[in-house]
């Protein structure tokens, strides 16, 4: 019964319309490979690279999440999104950390097209105009596609090699998804409120959100040389 309920929501409507871009998504070669231990280090690395630079946009893009969440809202609602903000703080710490280790210069990096496509959205997506219902559900998405994605690094069968671990448990831990079905919950009620236009809007965002991560883990398996 509840799961019929939990089913009826638009967010999991969209994840099925949207099978399989979302499975393109969350099962990427890229992925896999980490799963399988059979990840390039090259490629490990390249990714890295463009994904710091990916999270220091993201953080302005969570800000403005914060700034539009309803001042009635629950105070819990604010406290969510203030807990994704912060985590990006020791995430960056940890980002500059494992450079370090892998002997990666992060301020060296060129950014590559499909991470500047995303970046730029993200931008769009921080302007007053989109609204809240749009910009907390894009929130959930681009968090929950590295969470679905590193989970399967943790499975018991999976041979994610060692030095890995630490990244994968960043997003595929228990308590990220946690995090990740909180922002579900915000997301669906805010759509819940939220005039069709907006919904339609948000049912947009949605589908260029998967597109643009499936393009990122292409991107990162791609190291030229
Ligand atoms: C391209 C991309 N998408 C989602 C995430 C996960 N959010 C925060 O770290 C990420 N790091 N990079």
């Amino acid at each position: 019964m509840s799961g019929q309920l939990e089913n009826r929501t638009l967010t999991a409507e969209w994840l099925r319309q949207n099978h399989e871009l979302y499975t393109a998504a969350t099962n990427h070669s890229f992925i896999k490979s980490i799963r399988d231990g059979t990840i390039d280090v090259n490629n490990f690395k390249h990714w890295m690279e463009q994904d710091y630079h990916f999270v220091r946009e993201l953080v302005r893009f969570v800000a403005s999440v914060l700034q539009k969440v309803p001042r009635n809202a629950p105070e819990h609602d604010l406290d969510v999104i203030l807990g994704g903000l912060t985590a990006l703080e020791s995430e960056i710490t940890w980002f500059r950390k494992e450079a370090n280790f892998w002997q990666i210069f992060l301020e060296r990096v060129t950014l590559l097209q499909p991470n500047k496509d995303y970046c730029e959205f993200l931008k769009e997506l921080e302007r007053e105009d989109t609204p809240y219902a749009a910009a907390v559900t894009a929130f959930w998405l681009i968090e929950l596609v590295y969470c679905a994605s590193f989970m399967s690094c943790l499975e018991e069968d999976a041979k994610t090699p060692y030095e890995l671990v630490s990244t994968v448990k960043r997003w595929g831990s228990p308590e990220f998804h946690q995090y990740t079905l909180s922002l579900k919950k915000l997301a669906d009620k805010a759509l819940e409120n939220a005039s069709d236009a907006e919904q339609k809007q948000a049912q947009k965002i949605f589908v260029r959100i998967l597109e643009l991560e499936l393009k990122f883990w292409d991107m990162a398996g791609f190291v030229l040389g």
